[in-house]
């Protein structure tokens, strides 16, 4: 019987998964979905390792109201799908660790509570990363279950990078800058190694341009500093949130427009962004497409803030040796490397138009400063790796891990 690894990359409106086969210590991806449109437009699609689709349906959203209902149709529609496989244990990205976890961890009632306690600082993720761990736990007490944090790989800052310009208590209390997408940032720096060593190596920095986007400063392996900071909120602009803004809006916006906190919150992280500059979309991909001039102002917006972010990261690190762009406007929107490179190119930076255009592995210009990259994320596979190894250190004598005989 085929031993496998689950894992879970629940976000606030989609589910991700993907199996892993875990025979001979390798992980083999089996299939790969998501469940997204969670309380808008519903809709599950299923891949086989090789691309090929196994199930592409669309549900009612009273069918299918809720991120729980969403775990209960993925499980619905992979037991019968499981076949012989045994499930040996599952992993999940969990936005948010505090201050209190810097390597990937089992869960237990313990570390539950911790987690839980993390959720106002996440709001947008950490309830919904939290939601498959409890559901799971409660259907298959038995399997264990790891969780994986976007924080972990930014936990050794160097303190600079860690704090606020704010009274020392609030630092003592928490109030300090973790970042996120540790996980991308992690996976991406491990694959920039496979292809360029050398540059892997040196000062990099990656772009991870997703619907939520941050960038990392990465000096030997090691997280220097990201732009995101004591919430996704922080740094560049994204899909639906602001990025950096300058706190007194939001005083003006509770004093002088009578707003609550709630109401600004659902501004900051829904209202804003890409979709409050252009009042169109917080789609890329739909920005692209418009001849609105607001859509070309948010894109150009867009870019502006994103070099600025290289420029400011690179003199954290004092010099640079690789740019990476990744995630979904990173990998597929050419114009947009196009535009931030361009914006950079006081630095030497250039790149190349035509391997820019077919989305090649570099695109720098011959005769850039630095090169510069194009790597697709996987953060699933990145918390295969963990949940594996800590699975494997948990159990070492059997080689892999036993107990576990259903789906979950
Ligand atoms: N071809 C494309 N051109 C421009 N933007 C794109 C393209 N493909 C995807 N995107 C952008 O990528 C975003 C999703 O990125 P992704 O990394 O999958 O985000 P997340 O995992 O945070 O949901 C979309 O909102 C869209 O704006
Ligand atoms: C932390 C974060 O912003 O995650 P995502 O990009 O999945 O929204
Ligand atoms: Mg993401």
């Amino acid at each position: 019987m085929t031993e496998a690894l689950f894992v879970i990359n629940a976000g606030s409106s989609s589910i991700k998964f993907k199996l892993y086969g875990v025979a001979g210590g390798d992980l083999d991806l089996i299939l790969g979905g998501a469940f997204d449109g969670i309380g808008s437009k519903p809709r599950l699609k299923v891949r086989d390792h090789d691309g090929a689709t196994l199930v592409e349906r669309s549900y009612e959203t009273a069918e299918v109201p809720d991120a729980e209902a969403a775990q209960h149709a993925v499980s619905d529609w992979l037991i019968p799908h499981i076949g012989d496989l045994r499930i040996v244990g599952v992993g999940h990205r969990v936005v948010h660790g505090g201050p209190t976890y810097s390597h990937p961890v089992l869960v237990d009632d313990a570390v539950m509570k911790t987690l839980e306690s993390f959720i106002p600082l996440a709001p947008l993720h950490q309830l919904s990363n939290l939601d498959p761990i409890r559901v799971l736990r409660q259907r298959r007490p038995d399997l264990p279950q790891v969780a994986c944090f976007d924080t972990a790989f930014h936990r050794d800052h160097p303190e600079l990078a860690d704090r606020f310009p704010l009274p020392r208590e609030l630092y003592d209390e928490g109030v300090r800058r973790y970042g996120f997408h540790g996980l991308s940032y992690e996976y991406v720096h491990g694959a920039l190694a496979a292809v360029a060593p050398g540059v892997a190596a040196g000062r990099v920095v990656v772009a991870h341009l997703g619907s939520g986007a941050s960038l990392c400063a990465i000096d030997g392996g090691r997280s220097i500093e990201t732009t995101m900071s004591f919430t996704a909120l922080d740094g560049i602009p994204m899909g639906t949130r602001t990025g950096s803004l300058d706190p007194g809006v939001v005083l003006h916006l509770i004093e002088q427009k009578g707003m609550s906190a709630a109401e600004v919150g659902h501004m900051l992280y829904y209202e804003s962004g890409l979709l409050g500059l252009s009042g169109i979309s917080n789609d890329a991909r739909d920005l692209r497409a418009s001849a609105a001039p607001e859509a070309a102002m948010a894109l150009d917006f867009f870019a502006l803030k994103v070099a600025q972010a290289i420029a400011s990261l690179t003199v954290s690190l004092g010099r640079l040796d690789g740019l990476v762009f990744t995630a979904g406007i990173g990998e597929n929107d050419a114009d947009m490397r196009g535009q931030i490179v361009g914006r950079l190119g006081w630095t030497g930076l250039a790149v190349d138009d035509a391997a820019n255009r077919a989305h090649a592995r570099n695109i720098e210009a011959k005769g850039s400063a630095a090169p510069v990259f194009v790597i697709r994320t996987d953060e699933e596979l990145m918390i295969a790796r963990h949940t594996l190894r800590l699975l494997r250190q948990a159990a070492p004598v059997s080689g892999a891990v036993s107990g576990a005989a259903e789906a979950p």
